[in-house]
């Protein structure tokens, strides 16, 4: 077996510098280009990643990390775990990922504690597993054609199976892998990598034991490539002895998270010391430290996950502050970290972050009991029973995002920006009012993103032009860089909230991020204690809401969509961070008078884990998203003591659902729900959608409600 490579990677970004598979995928999707143009931009992407890594030095070169949606969705279509409904879709991959016409999609939900989703893998009794290994077969051969050698990256089986929830069909997945390793053998692979990240949670005594049977069987493939098993995002624990007694020649560890490393003599140890998760410089004591700390048979320099969390490079943003700039790396960057860490001769110093008096403020008072809040806004609102609302963003138009375009290059004046704005919440306003909803939103049309727009209203943050990060498929996001103090230099929403409430009588709802998700969201400083970061930016919020009220808005909704994304994958230390983000979302809500409704919304579903967390958040009312997922969340929410909207509308697919099919989630969230607490909502916010769709998706939300309003009422 030749030795692992000195330097890696676990995984690059796959997107295109320019988002050039976001922009071949939506127009194949839209029809403009056919399967030929899709797969070309694919292979120039793979290409230009290949040729990149290797001019930086890197020795390493991993294969099939490239997805067109999703490497979770790649493993189930490698294990033909493809649900029989969608086998005779046009396109079944897409058809998995998006939905058709008639077909709903599989569920999606969070990779860890990154804000990347992933296609939940479909897999029941009936699933018959088939190996089809053509995809990582491919991007070996065409990485050779390049004269490149590559490491295929596959997800594990026991890490696959966790994520579909079947991890009882273990033996069963654990043919196809030996299919895989002699396929890979075949053809002249040296070493695959195996993903494990679920190793880095708290596993069970069985699971564990599966573990160890999985790898010495794979491990006893007769001709087979070497066996790297990658973990990351934290410690592999108790995980950590069970891999090392089975045969796999290399483990990867996440040392930036993670503790270290026991001696571990007959292995390679695949140590992560450049971080795949921030966009700072690795501090060189710190690597050299860890890597210096490792004792095993070889030890490679690699970054402690993929590098799929960040974005491509730190020399595309000329805008960014100079000082600022020289404490940054993104993936090129992080790359060359890599290779000169393994040839020993890294550089620093890396300019250290400005030193911050910390900000402890007591906390503020709290709000009034549920039951007087109640009183006062149903007094004040006198909304219909099951009211009926949106999540907050209506859809992006494509005139929008240019006009924005046009204000940064100097073409648009900032007035006439402005107007548009106001005339596009008209629009919004007016049909909500056509439709017949009660609590009525502005839309956001202001905004390029829900965490981007409120940094570049807050001091502290700053923003980039190209740092795109793939958030699922074909959507990106930008996350901002908290790099100082975070403050509020003047009210940011308050001018279009109240410009959509003066042309109304109905109730507007102002919209608001929270602080937890906009620290999720954003690359953060790490000179802090994530929790004194949360609680600055909590008070800005705070003061943001305060503004909303003197307004004369009389709901403010504060989105925490991110609130269990940062919830940490061991048991052991979620307490601690429930209490602090909880507390975090109190502290920006809870200046808000009694008769003022406070909203907040969720996105996720599988909430099972932090509902008295989110019960915690003490908001008037909750949206959730349910219809995506069958409203498996009603079980779980019948003991919320105040409102609550789970989703009718899966918004995620261009799917327009039926007045009869909402009418049903309706029921069934009556079953679950007392009638007094049901509010009526999408799953999520509108803004990818488009006014068709989401204009008739209303519609038959409105039908549907209204006939069980009449049911109530009778
Ligand atoms: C990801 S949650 C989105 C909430 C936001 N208010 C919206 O409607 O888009
Ligand atoms: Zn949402």
């Amino acid at each position: 077996m030749s030795p692992f490579p000195t330097s890696t990677v676990l995984g690059y970004p796959r997107i295109g510098p320019r988002r050039e598979l976001k922009r071949a995928l939506e127009s194949y999707w839209d029809g403009r280009s056919g399967r030929a143009e899709l797969e070309r931009a694919g292979a120039e992407i793979r290409e230009r990643t290949w040729r990149r890594l290797a001019e930086l030095g890197l020795e390493g070169l991993p294969s099939n990390t490239f997805s067109l949606y999703d490497h979770v969705l790649d493993t189930a279509v490698l294990l033909g775990a493809v649900p029989e409904r969608y086998r005779a879709a046009e396109d079944p991959y897409f058809a998995m990922a998006r939905g058709t016409d008639g077909l709903a999609p599989l569920r999606m939900t969070k990779w860890f504690d990154t804000n990347y989703h992933y296609i939940v893998p479909e897999i029941g009794p009936e699933t018959v597993f088939k190996l089809d290994a053509s995809k990582p077969l491919a991007e070996v051969r065409e990485a050779r054609a390049l004269g490149y050698e590559t490491r295929p990256v596959v997800v594990g089986p026991v890490t696959f199976l966790l994520l579909a929830g079947a991890p009882e069909r273990l033996d069963d997945v654990l043919g196809c892998y030996e299919e895989l390793l002699a396929a890979l053998a075949a053809e002249g692979v040296a070493w695959v990598q195996l993903d494990e990240p679920a190793l880095v949670g708290d596993r069970t005594p069985e699971e564990l034991e599966a573990v160890r049977g999985a790898y010495d069987r794979l491990g006893s493939v007769t001709a087979r490539p070497g066996l790297f098993v990658a973990s990351y995002f934290g410690d592999l624990g108790p995980a950590l002895p069970v891999l090392a007694a089975t045969p796999v020649e290399a483990i990867g560890v996440d040392l930036v998270r993670g503790g270290g490393v026991p001696d571990l003599p007959g292995k390679t140890v695949v140590a992560g010391v450049v971080s795949g998760r921030d966009v700072w410089r690795t501090a060189p004591e710190r690597a050299l430290a860890a890597l210096g700390a490792v004792r095993a048979g070889r030890v490679t320099v690699s970054t402690s996950c993929s590098l799929l969390h960040v974005p491509y490079d730190v020399d595309a943003e000329p805008d960014l502050d100079p000082g600022l700039r020289a404490r940054l790396a993104f993936a090129e960057q992080k790359v060359a970290e890599v290779v000169a860490l393994a040839r020993s001769d890294f550089q620093g110093p890396v300019p250290a972050a400005p030193s911050v008096p910390l900000t402890s403020p007591a906390a503020p008072e709290e709000r009034a009991p549920y039951a007087v809040r109640a009183a006062a806004q149903a007094a004040h609102l006198g909304l219909p029973p099951l009211p009926i609302t949106t999540i907050g963003s209506f859809p992006q138009t494509g005139e929008l995002r240019a006009a924005r375009a046009a204000v940064a290059n100097g073409t648009l004046s900032e007035d006439d920006y402005e107007r548009r704005v106001e005339a596009e919440i008209e629009r919004v306003v007016r049909v909500q009012e056509r439709l017949g909803l009660d609590v009525l939103v502005h839309g956001e049309p202001e905004r390029n993103d829900m965490v981007q727009y409120f940094a570049e209203h807050l001091d502290g943050f700053a923003v980039t032009r190209n740092g795109w990060v793939q958030s699922y498929g074909s959507r990106c996001t930008r996350p901002p860089i908290l790099h100082g103090d975070v403050s509020r230099p003047g009210p940011i929403t308050v001018r279009w909230a109240s410009y959509a409430q003066s042309l109304t009588d109905k109730p507007v709802k102002g919209m608001l991020t929270g602080p937890v998700t906009i620290v999720a969201w954003s690359f953060v400083r790490d000179d802090l204690p994530l929790r004194d970061v949360v609680f600055q930016v909590a008070d800005a919020v705070r003061e943001e809401v305060r503004d909303l009220e003197a307004a004369g808005l009389s709901i403010i909704q504060v989105d925490e969509p991110a609130l269990r994304e940062l919830l940490p994958l061991r048991r052991a230390a979620q307490a601690d961070y429930l209490e602090w983000a909880v507390a975090a979302y109190r502290r920006a809500t809870s200046g808000a008078a009694d008769r003022t409704q406070i909203h907040t919304h969720l996105c996720y579903s599988d909430a099972d884990q932090i509902l008295a967390a989110i019960d915690g958040l003490d908001a008037d009312v909750t949206t959730i998203e349910s219809a995506r997922s069958g409203a498996r969340i009603l079980g779980a929410v019948s003991a919320f003591g105040r409102g609550l909207g789970p989703g009718v509308y899966d918004i995620h697919s261009p799917r327009v659902p039926g007045a009869d099919e909402v009418e049903d989630l309706l029921r069934r969230t009556l079953e679950a729900l007392p009638a007094e607490r049901v509010w009526v909502n999408p799953d999520c916010g509108l803004k990818t959608r488009t006014y068709e769709q989401v204009e008739s998706s209303l519609a038959h939300v409105v039908e549907a409600t209204r006939r069980l309003r009449a049911e109530l009422q009778a």
